[in-house]
């Protein structure tokens, strides 16, 4: 088992974590992009591919092999039976990934983030949490930038993720991203207590 400490990066969608993980990479910190790596497995590990052709259709991948995003978007982020289905494919895969890849680093701490660290309770294999917060209005705003979604499709996701206030009881540190405070500061200062391995 790793002896380094573990840190886990979470928020809502657009709330801007992946921008936070890039500064953290920076500074020279391994960062695991759950929800990128989800994507990966669901491509390349046949025994998933397998189980959402099985329970999604052939049509949740395009004819090259490629992820079908779209389709399986609108299967699930208005059916909260269908998105457990495919959460309880797909987390458990990703999770064993995430902890394969902490034994492999050396760094004073790791990063991993995720979206549903919470919600998909993997949150218990990390030290500490850091949870990313940013105002709701200022959240679709940008990820409807981001993605070249609808406000609706935005609030859809939402609607199937944890509140913030839920998830602020079981973090450990806030980031605020309100596009009022800066990053760089709150950032550095968590680095710092990290690595002086008493947070
Ligand atoms: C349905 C899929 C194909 C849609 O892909 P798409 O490229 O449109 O969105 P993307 O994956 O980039 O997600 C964007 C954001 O939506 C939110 N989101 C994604 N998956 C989920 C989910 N299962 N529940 C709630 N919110 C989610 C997150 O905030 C995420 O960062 C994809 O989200 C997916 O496979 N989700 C299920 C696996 C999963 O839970 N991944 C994320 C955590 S490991
Ligand atoms: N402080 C900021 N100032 C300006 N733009 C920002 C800021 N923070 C985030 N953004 C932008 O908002 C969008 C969402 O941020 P990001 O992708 O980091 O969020 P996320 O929490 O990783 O979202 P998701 O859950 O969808 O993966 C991105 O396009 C990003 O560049």
């Amino acid at each position: 088992m790793s002896a380094q400490v573990k840190i886990g990066v979470t928020g809502g969608i657009g709330s801007g974590k992946s921008v936070i993980c890039r500064i953290f990479n920076v500074l020279g910190i391994p960062v695991f992009d759950a929800d990128t790596e989800a994507k990966r497995l669901m491509t390349h590990n046949t025994a998933l591919v397998d189980a959402i052709r099985a329970e999604f259709g052939d049509r949740a991948y395009h004819p090259d092999g490629t992820l079908n995003r779209a389709y399986l978007a609108g299967q699930v982020f208005n059916n909260e039976e269908r998105l457990k289905k495919l959460n309880a494919l797909v987390h458990p895969v990703a999770i064993r990934a995430g902890e394969e890849w902490v034994m492999r680093q050396e760094a004073p701490y790791t990063i991993k983030e995720a979206a549903l660290l919470f919600e998909s309770g993997s949150f218990k294999l990390n030290d500490y949490t850091i949870l990313v917060t940013a105002p709701l209005s200022l959240r679709i705003e940008r990820v409807m930038k981001r993605d070249g979604i609808t406000a609706e499709q935005v609030k859809a996701r939402m609607e199937r993720q944890w509140p913030e206030e839920e998830k602020r009881r079981l973090a450990d540190f806030v980031i605020v991203n309100d596009g009022v405070q800066a990053l760089i500061p709150q950032v550095l200062e968590l680095d710092k207590r990290f690595r002086s391995g008493q947070p």
